[in-house]
């Protein structure tokens, strides 16, 4: 990769304050992995000349095709993929029971978990997600291969290897001590590679499935070593009242994790439903973010997040897709079905004779870019562009070969061809795929990438 790369053409984005900004006729000059300077077209010389580059490192795009951020994924359970797009006959314990846990014992074999672990960063990669927080399983060993499989395909993502010491069979249960042990030695193995875009995250899975004591302890190695933490909160009925029977003295479901020292700036919750005000109003202050899952929360029948209500109280929200719980590896879909589930709590409004303002495309669109990134503190680094921020990014052909969707004179503006891509895209028009500035995948292929040398 030459070390200096300069873009050229239309470049979309969302801000804190605008939630689609479109930049026309615009050039981008990244060095390494970082943007150095966002510039109008007609000054590319002046900038080219500044920085000593020749023409030659100057891409310019079509007129149909623009860039916009890579999507982050907030909540993905890496290993599910092996079932995903099957098994959608059950609501959320009895899944977790007869196809999650029995899929997820077989990530103890190296090899099975190399093939799955391959296929699903390849798979996310093509579709767009340049940053993604997984979850792996239990076991240490394959979740240390994971990483290193993230590490060759140049992925950028928090990784956790999962902690379960309490109502799973026998044959995926942990002992207490082993569970801590082993997420430190986690912590470390991942550290040790030396990948900056690699980050490991706690994840005690949810607190039916871990004991006061394996969260109080894998806390407290999120505040040693300064590191994220994930879990799941209030995802449907029958977990929330499964909870007050296994943590009988916490307040409600957040307060156990508040309890056993779960929640901080840095903590990701799944789904987050069925939240009363207190709750909502700990996690604001605790500073904690929402990983928005709509596919899996339709698929396994949990419920229907109330995006507007948390956006309104400023509480950092992003998209998940869940996966296997969610049937889609697309953060498109997570997108749309995001879109359908708050036109949803508009049309149970309406019934009740209140107002309510469902989502608009352009908030969903921040909310799958900079929303992500907010949740899994990484804004300072990606999510839009800005000078000093890594290059993250997408390159949209909206008249690619094959192209999902067609387009004609009505379609006049960028706006409208952005909307039409978020809504009938797929990867095919997800010409190139850029992580901290290097291109990991083109045209549909994965580019094998020389170990981090550039
Ligand atoms: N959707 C989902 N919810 C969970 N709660 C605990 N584990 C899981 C999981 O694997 N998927
Ligand atoms: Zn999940």
């Amino acid at each position: 990769m030459a070390s200096t790369q300069v873009f050229c053409g239309t470049f979309i984005h969302s801000t804190n304050k605008d939630p689609l900004s479109i930049l026309e006729n615009t050039i981008i000059g990244v060095e390494r992995d970082k943007i150095i300077f966002i510039d109008k077209e007609d000054k590319i010389k002046e900038r080219l000349e500044e920085y000593r580059l020749s023409n030659n490192t100057v891409k310019h795009l079509t007129s149909d095709q623009f860039i916009i951020p890579g999507f982050v994924d907030t909540h993905a359970h890496a290993p599910q993929y092996t079932f995903c797009g099957k098994g959608m006959d059950k609501g959320l314990l009895d899944w977790l029971e007869c196809y999650t846990f029995p899929t997820e014992a077989n990530f103890k074999d190296p090899e099975f978990a190399r093939d799955v672990y391959s296929k699903v960063v390849d798979r996310f990669l093509k579709n767009g997600t340049t940053t993604a927080s997984y979850y792996a399983t239990i076991h240490k060993e394959t979740s240390i291969l994971f990483c290193k499989i993230i590490d060759e395909y140049g992925q950028r993502a928090l990784v956790g290897k999962v902690n379960v010491d309490q109502k799973a069979p026998e044959y995926y249960i942990e002992n207490t001590a082993e569970s801590v042990a082993e997420t430190e030695e986690f912590v470390k193995a991942v550290t040790a590679l030396e990948n900056p875009l690699i980050t490991p995250c706690v994840t005690p899975r949810f607190a039916v499935s871990c004991s006061e004591e394996l969260m109080r302890e894998v806390g407290q190695i999120a505040k040693k070593f300064h590191l994220p933490i994930q879990t799941h909160l209030s995802e449907c009925r029958p977990e929330c009242q499964m909870v007050k029977h296994v943590h009988p003295k916490g307040l409600n479901y957040t307060d156990v994790y508040n309890h056993a020292g779960l929640l901080t700036k840095r903590t990701i919750l799944a789904h987050s439903i069925y939240l009363s005000d207190e709750e909502i109003d700990v996690i604001k202050l605790k500073g904690c973010g929402i990983s928005h899952c709509p596919n899996s929360n339709l698929t396994l029948k949990s419920g229907l997040l109330n995006t507007r209500t948390l956006l309104d109280k400023n509480i950092k929200i992003g998209l998940g897709t869940d996966i296997a719980g969610g049937y889609s590896p697309s953060m498109l879909n997570a997108i749309r079905q995001t879109v359908q589930v708050s036109n949803t709590h508009a049309i149970l409004a309406e019934k009740d004779g209140k107002e309510y303002k469902p989502l608009n495309f352009k908030e969903v669109f921040r909310l799958a870019t900079l929303g992500g990134s907010q949740v899994l503190g990484l804004s300072d680094v990606i999510g839009n562009f800005e000078v000093g921020k890594q290059f993250d990014a997408l390159i949209i052909d909206p008249q690619c070969t094959n192209s999902a969707f067609d387009l004609f004179d009505s379609d006049k503006t960028k706006e409208d061809i952005l909307e039409k891509f978020l809504f009938m895209g797929d990867d095919r028009n997800i010409k190139s795929v850029y992580v901290a500035g290097r291109c990991v995948y083109e045209a549909g292929k994965r580019v094998v990438l020389s170990h981090r040398d550039s």
